[in-house]
């Protein structure tokens, strides 16, 4: 919470009521989000094989993306390339928190719970690189050395973790949304302090059982992209509860 008042100055010792003295935080959390590494299952396929080859790296190192792979994923995983090795929802998605001005406030934390119960932290500090090229390069990076620094700062960490355990340290209040919701407005569901779960994957619906331990809330009657519901949440948030 801030204290909003213009008129103090510092000699009036309600001046320090008047700096950031938040108590609450936004946390959005994606779930089960759609991004791995080529799974074992699809390493001979020769379309991998020569993407591979192209990236110049191992095919176990190189990060599913439907783009690039859509009719490997179709041989191994029938009806899975829609859904399946999608980073560039993370890398818009990226984009739009990392630059927003909740995150330059402070009060933004963004976290990516992966379908294979990895959790990737994604510092404040963290500028997504421009290039599409160069993010899905970082992510491979990062599923091979667990972190990325920047001199002494840590700017992405991987670690294993499911969502219930990782909402479970949050310790804050949670707030699901899915598309299939209770009807909400925005304004209604958003509290100083909580974790926001937003479906990391374009199509389907949560691989963990969320609706066992959240009710969900639907803040538009079709469906959006992930980052529009983030840029929603996060430019209200910012609104109620930012400083002036
Ligand atoms: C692109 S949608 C995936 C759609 C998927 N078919 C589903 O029904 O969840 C990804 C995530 O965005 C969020 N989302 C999309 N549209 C929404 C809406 N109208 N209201 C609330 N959340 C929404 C949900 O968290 C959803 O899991």
């Amino acid at each position: 919470m801030y204290i909003r008042n213009a008129e103090l100055t510092l000699s009036d010792p309600m001046f320090f009521y008047s700096l950031p003295i938040h108590v609450g935080m936004l946390n959005v959390v994606i779930a089960d989000a759609e991004l791995e590494l080529i799974p074992g299952e699809m390493l001979d396929d020769y379309q991998v094989r020569k993407y591979a080859k192209k990236r110049k790296k191992p095919a176990a190192e190189v990060l599913l993306d439907s783009n690039f792979l859509h009719g490997a994923i179709e041989r191994h995983f029938p009806g899975g390339s829609t859904r399946m090795g999608r980073p560039d929802i993370f890398y818009i998605l990226l984009q739009v928190l990392q630059e927003s001005i909740l995150n330059k406030r402070g009060l933004l934390r963004v976290y990516i719970h992966t379908k294979h119960n990895k959790v990737i932290h994604i510092a404040p500090q963290t500028r997504v690189p421009k290039s599409y090229n160069r993010f899905v390069g970082l992510m491979e990076d990062l599923f091979k050395k667990q972190e990325i620094q920047s001199g002494q700062e840590k700017l992405l960490t991987l670690k294993d973790a499911d969502l219930f355990s990782l909402l479970d340290d949050l310790g804050k209040e949670v707030v699901l949304l899915s598309p299939r919701g209770r009807p909400s407005k925005p304004e209604d569901i958003i509290r100083e302090d909580m974790s926001l779960v937003i479906g990391g994957f374009a199509e389907g619906d949560f691989q963990t059982d969320v609706y066992s331990r959240y009710s969900a809330h639907s803040i538009f009657p079709d469906e959006l992209t992930i980052w529009s519901v983030a840029s929603e949440i996060v430019v209200r948030y910012e609104c109620m509860f930012g400083p002036l």
